[in-house]
């Protein structure tokens, strides 16, 4: 039988060190003793937003004063079908004091250690250990030597994540180039995917694959790696990510780039409409650097990734 879908929203407020709160849920309530994200339900004729809003205040006594929003996710309990509206909130006003929960705690990505988890969360985490910034490599075009010159000196400025994507580079050469990129990253605690190439992604001890959207269109099934993601450039492809539960997406061009010449940029009023509701995190793609961030955020984006204005002038994530 269908139930009802019971609209969710819930807040990853975060503080300038990157941790974010949790809550214990209390007793008499459903799951007591999980823990969750602070949020609650969404009222007749109130936008997720403004339920967040509401809900923060009532809860925490905070007053939000940014919230991007960031992913939907639905989950079949068995006293509900819920459909949770996760929304990041970097700014707020007042000292957290909160009215509902057993217990609060600020936590790191990826050093979560409070437990159990509301079981629809385990995606989430996964979703906040991805970086804010994703580089992807142009050696071919840099020449080698200076591509890993641009890389250490972005990892020094706190580059996340590293997408070696270098058809124009021969077989060995691209094998010694992309064990050369995992080497650096995982040196200083960044992700490397590799794009296209399963057989390089496990020779080079990559975290993961990144598929062009040529491939993406060809899975029945997600490949078996702990990250894998698409690039995507319409809904149709950004749904087949979902499906295939895939980690991530880039999505573009939202800009002109040099890169891709004459292909027509979407603008942040299209990228924004195109990815949501979507439940895996999405990185902007297309002509944007650094600066570009909080624009692509309040348009749904996980963070920015970049060729060629991320091996310039990086900065910390
Ligand atoms: N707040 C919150 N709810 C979550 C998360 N993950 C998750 O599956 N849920 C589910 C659990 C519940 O089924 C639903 C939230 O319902 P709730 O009972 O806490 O909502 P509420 O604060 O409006 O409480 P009430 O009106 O029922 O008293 O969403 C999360 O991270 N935060």
């Amino acid at each position: 039988m269908s139930r009802k879908v019971v609209n969710v929203a819930a807040g990853v407020i975060t503080r300038e060190d990157g941790s974010f709160l949790i809550g214990q849920r209390a007793p008499g309530t459903f799951y007591p003793g999980y823990w969750e994200f602070p949020g609650g339900k969404v009222e007749a004729g109130e936008s997720p937003a403004d339920a967040l809003k509401r809900e923060l205040d009532e809860e925490l006594g905070i007053r939000v004063e940014r919230l991007y929003p960031w992913l939907v996710r639905e989950h079949a309990y068995e006293h509900a079908h819920v459909r949770l509206h996760f929304f990041e909130v970097p700014q707020w006003q007042g000292a957290v004091n909160d009215h509902v929960h057993s217990a609060l705690a600020w936590v790191q990505p990826g050093h979560v250690d409070r437990s159990p988890m509301l079981p629809a969360n385990g995606p989430i985490l996964k979703a906040l250990r991805l970086p804010r910034r994703m580089g992807i490599t142009c050696a071919a075009a840099m020449g080698v030597a200076a591509q890993l010159d641009a890389l250490d000196q972005a990892l020094a400025q706190g580059l996340g994540m590293v997408q070696v994507r270098e058809a124009g580079l021969d077989a060995r050469e691209r094998r010694a180039f992309a064990t050369e990129v995992v080497r650096r990253a995982h040196a200083v605690g960044a992700l490397v995917v590799i794009n296209d190439d399963e057989a390089l992604a496990d020779e080079a001890g990559a975290d993961g694959l990144h598929l062009p959207a040529r491939r993406l269109a060809e899975l029945t099934q997600r490949p078996a790696f702990e990250w894998v993601g698409a690039s995507c450039h319409s809904r149709e492809e950004l749904e087949r990510a979902a499906a295939l539960e895939l980690d991530y997406v880039l999505l573009g061009p939202v800009k002109e780039t040099l890169s891709h010449p004459g292909q027509p940029a979407l603008g942040w009023d299209a990228f924004a409409a195109l990815r949501a509701d979507l439940p895996m995190p999405v990185f902007a793609l297309g002509g944007l650097d650094d600066a570009d961030m909080t624009d692509a955020r309040l348009a749904g984006a996980h963070g920015v990734a970049a060729i060629r204005s991320c091996w310039r002038t990086p900065r910390r994530d």
